[in-house]
């Protein structure tokens, strides 16, 4: 059985479930269920904080685990990514009320309010800057309002926390982040079960991403409406009964697909038609 570690809760949790779901795995149906087998899979899966999932990984009784890459580098845990997901996608950044702290000089006797204590102490020591750091579990942008801190440390995606608590960031990004498959750093590279695992994830992350296509044609006009709609190897090429015509079929890429289907149309090309892939081997 393939041991694997998923996020019990939190911002991970629900886009996981949902693309373990998508590749056909069963999941919980109780959120206090820690420990859900898979037989038909050979898969067991464990639901962990995903703060604590590298540090298990890196035990080396849990084959892998999905967690946010930002975990895995506070973690300090001896792990590696194996396989970006796409989703959860944030950055990691300082803020301060503005005006008060600019570069990350300015940071020299300040106290910085975080969650994620490795990922700020390994970036101050990378920039010799010597700072107080104070760990709070969440909530982190109120910690300059309330006197904890003069600077904090923390996940931005929208902005939208930042900006309601009256903070601007400063200094480049300290890290960009997304989840993230994981297995021990130096753990056998060629385990079929993870590969197996592996395709089934990178099957959904393409089935999330293309639509296939298909459309009619003059033949005359295959050649250019071919360039629009090259496909992964080439597109599949059927004839039709009216002499003349053809069928073309090819998978595009979904953010292309509507101006594909335009480009398509002024071309000459009819029953312009596209429709979900919902799992794929490539
Ligand atoms: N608003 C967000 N947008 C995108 N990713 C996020 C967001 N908030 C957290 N993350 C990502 O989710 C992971 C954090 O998951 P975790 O469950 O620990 O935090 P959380 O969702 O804030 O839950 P908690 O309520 O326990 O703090 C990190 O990889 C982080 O980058
Ligand atoms: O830039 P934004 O789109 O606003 O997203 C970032 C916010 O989302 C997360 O907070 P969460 O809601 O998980 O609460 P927490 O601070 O208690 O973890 C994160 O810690 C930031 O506060
Ligand atoms: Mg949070």
């Amino acid at each position: 059985m393939l041991r694997i570690a998923v996020p019990n809760k939190g911002a991970l949790s629900g886009p996981a479930a949902a693309m373990l779901h998508e590749a056909g795995y069963r999941m919980r149906k109780e959120s206090k269920e820690l420990v859900l087998v898979d037989p038909t899979n050979e898969v067991e899966f464990f639901y962990l904080r995903p703060k604590d999932i590298a540090i298990y990984v890196s035990a080396g009784k849990l084959d892998i685990g999905i967690t946010g890459e930002d975990l895995l580098i506070d973690s300090g845990a001896d792990a590696e990514v194996i396989l970006p997901l796409g989703f959860a996608r944030s950055t990691f950044r300082f803020a301060a009320k503005p005006g008060t702290v600019s570069g990350i000089e300015g940071l020299a006797g300040k106290t910085i309010a975080t969650s994620y204590e490795g990922i700020v102490a390994k970036h101050l020591a990378e920039s010799g800057v010597d700072a107080s750091v104070v760990h709070l579990d969440g909530a982190v942008e109120t910690a300059i309002e309330l006197g904890v801190a003069q600077v904090i440390a923390d996940v931005v995606e929208t902005g939208t926390s930042l900006r309601n608590a009256g903070l601007e960031v400063f200094g480049e990004p300290i890290m960009k982040s997304e989840a993230v498959v994981i297995r021990r750093s130096g753990a056998d590279g060629d385990d079929p079960k993870v590969a197996q695992f592996l395709r089934r994830l990178q099957g959904v992350l393409v089935a999330r991403s293309y639509v296939m296509m298909d459309y009619d044609c003059r033949a005359e006009h295959l050649e250019r409406a071919v360039a629009l709609t090259p496909g992964l190897e080439s597109p599949t090429i059927s004839p039709l009964h009216n002499e003349g015509w053809v069928a073309v079929r090819a998978m595009v890429p979904a953010k292309e697909a509507q101006r594909i289907m335009d480009d398509l149309y002024e071309l000459g090309a009819r029953a312009i038609l596209t429709t979900a892939i919902h799992a794929c081997r490539l």
